[in-house]
């Protein structure tokens, strides 16, 4: 069933996916974001790097309106999923991250079994009609990410006694769950050790065939291994977006040169 959704997708690697435009963000009298424009494609892995406080996060926030649940922060600008406005009064920001579905630096799944932990979103989201085809999305998503041949002789034991890497992957399962269209990844792997990263690193990849996924990193070495295109991030500004082997040998910018090359950051 989740396969069906996805084949249906027309994908066309060209397309933007999410298109950004002169997005600002503002925590009280903080302008933290400045004039974001960006495209992030579909079915493509789109790093996001800066130095710390540049506003990667936030903007990755400004993607399923995460930002709309912090007191005083201000987001303007338009961004668009599928050329509809995210920002339009009438899109419901809880429909919004089934479809932009988010993954955190932190593994937090919830104190629930970890099949709970898979079933909650489609549950929520009314997106199966019995057990039968619930069972089967938890089976899908736990597979996708990885985690089924670890977990699928103890689905009801809690989540949370799980290693780290695998609790990042039932993360990653409970956020694919709702068949999402782009999955949003905030620092994933930086409380994973290296095996655990890899294993995610893998994933990541192999979940760019279904959707775009974008990816927050403070790991040079990680964005060039998982992204097509990466964005740099400095001082609140866009400053430089491209392909991923471009920006690394060649960037046109000094300071996306000088970060690389650690200078700055
Ligand atoms: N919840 C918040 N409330 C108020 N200000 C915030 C909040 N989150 C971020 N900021 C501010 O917005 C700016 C950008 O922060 P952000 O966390 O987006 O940067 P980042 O590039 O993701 O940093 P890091 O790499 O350290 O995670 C900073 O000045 C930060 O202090």
């Amino acid at each position: 069933m989740n396969d069906m959704r996805i084949s249906e997708r027309t994908v066309d690697t060209t397309k933007a996916k999410i298109a950004a435009r002169k997005v600002q963000v503002h925590y009280g009298a903080n302008h933290a974001l400045k004039d974001v424009d960006v495209d992030i494609l579909d079915k493509t892995v789109t790093a996001f790097i800066g130095p710390s406080g540049c506003g990667k996060s936030t903007f990755l926030r400004c993607l399923n309106r995460m930002n709309d649940t912090i007191p005083g922060c201000k987001v303007t600008g338009k961004i668009t999923l599928d050329a509809e406005d995210i920002y339009d009064p009438k899109v419901d920001p809880v429909q919004l991250r089934a479809k932009v579905g988010m993954v955190f630096q932190k593994p937090n799944p919830f104190p629930k079994s970890i099949y709970d932990n898979v079933a909650y979103g489609p549950k929520i989201h009314g997106l199966t009609r019995n057990k039968a085809e619930l069972d089967e999305v938890v089976e899908t998503s736990l597979r996708r990410a990885a985690l089924w041949g670890e977990v699928k002789d103890r689905l009801s034991s809690p989540g949370t006694g799980l290693s780290g890497g695998q609790q990042q992957r039932l993360c990653i399962a409970r956020a694919i769950a709702t068949s999402p269209e782009v999955l949003l990844m905030d620092e994933p792997c930086s409380a994973l050790d290296p095996i655990a990263t890899a294993q995610v690193e893998e994933l990541i990849d192999e979940l760019r065939s279904q959707f775009s996924v974008v990816i927050v990193t403070h790991s040079m070495q990680q964005a060039a291994r998982v992204s097509q295109k990466t964005a740099f991030f400095h001082l609140g500004y866009l400053v430089e977006y491209g392909e991923t082997g471009h920006i690394f040998t060649n960037p046109s910018d000094p300071r996306t040169e000088s970060y690389i090359s650690g200078r700055i950051g």
